[in-house]
């Protein structure tokens, strides 16, 4: 049996959409055996609603390693204890993805290595940034070349927290892509451009003040802030409240404020923003971690 354990991860960080993702404290743990057919039981966030047959992406995810290695995929007896809220922009569909490749290539004793890892992950969940921190951690930049996956990962070395504000609401991936326009401005596509290289500027250099000031985007937030009520709010008052970026965590409803001391006040804000706009929400007090998925085989 093999136990996988996956951190939460906060995508696009802003003006990185579909590049920048980091790891967080927050975890899945997935439990993996051989057994004589498909068993998988599911305990906390998601439990009654996450499938327990063959569509389930833990499962489906852990096929695809068997067909990469040209191998049968047996029965397997699958347990999935989750942490991560599904479909709120914390990457839940992301651990579960890497949770089942990890899981399954680790039952086949590792053939795969870490670029064909990273790249069957990506190929699955369509983008990098949130399966990419979750299997490796740290912050990572990533796209595709011409014909790989080509990533680099970030340790950035400032102290900081992620003030993260959890509507009560599921917002699913595919909707919020759905709200994405096919074409941009020059203007909006530089403007970006910009950003997110000032943003990696900034979490190398670890230059906090100009890491407040680049955390914004012009391709994705000001679309989805019309599927969740009070957003720019929220982020407005957040910044005010003294929080350094303040962003859409992933495809939302998240928020996430990232603050160097106290967030006392920016966790009470954002609460009470949202409550305004008549979002209830979980605030969680989390921090960024180095390390991505951890097996332990027993
Ligand atoms: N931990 C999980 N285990 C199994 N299936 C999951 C898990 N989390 C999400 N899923 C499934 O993944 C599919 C895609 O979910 P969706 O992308 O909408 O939400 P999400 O990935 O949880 O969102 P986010 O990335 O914002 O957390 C859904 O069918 C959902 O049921
Ligand atoms: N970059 C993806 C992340 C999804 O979690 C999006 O914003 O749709």
């Amino acid at each position: 049996m093999v136990k996988v354990t996956v951190p939460a991860t906060t995508a696009n960080l802003g003006p990185g959409f579909d590049t920048m993702g980091m790891a967080l404290d927050m975890y899945n743990t997935v439990e993996m055996a051989i057994h004589d057919s498909l068993v998988i039981t599911v305990s906390g966030e998601g439990e009654s609603d996450i499938s327990l047959n063959e569509t389930n992406i833990v499962y489906q995810a852990a096929k695809m390693v068997f067909d990469q290695v040209e191998q049968h995929c047996p029965g397997l007896r699958i347990h999935l204890h989750n942490e991560v809220p599904v479909a709120r922009g914390l990457g839940s569909s992301a651990a579960a993805v890497v949770g089942g490749v990890v899981a399954a290539n680790a039952l086949l004793d590792n053939p795969l290595c870490e670029q064909e890892l990273a790249e069957l992950v990506t190929k699955i969940e369509g983008h990098p940034d949130n399966v990419l921190p979750a299997l490796l951690g740290g912050v990572i930049v990533a796209g595709w070349g011409k014909d790989k996956l080509l990533y680099q990962k970030i340790v950035p070395g400032i102290q900081i927290e992620a003030v993260v504000a959890i509507p009560e609401f599921p917002l699913a991936t595919k909707k919020a892509r759905e709200v994405l326009p096919s074409t941009v401005s020059f203007q909006d596509a530089l403007f970006n451009v910009n950003r997110a290289s000032l943003l990696v500027t900034a979490l190398i250099t670890n230059n906090l003040q100009l890491l407040a000031e680049v955390m914004e985007d012009r391709l994705h937030q000001p679309y989805r802030c019309t599927l969740i009520p009070g957003m720019n709010e929220v982020i407005e008052n957040a910044k005010a409240a003294g929080a350094l970026g303040v962003v859409l965590s992933g495809a939302g409803p998240t928020i996430l404020a990232l603050t160097t001391d106290d967030s006392k006040q920016v966790q009470t804000v954002m609460k009470e923003v949202f409550e305004a706009h008549g979002v209830k929400c979980n605030i969680r007090v989390l921090k960024p971690i180095l390390s991505g998925a951890k097996i332990d085989k027993s």
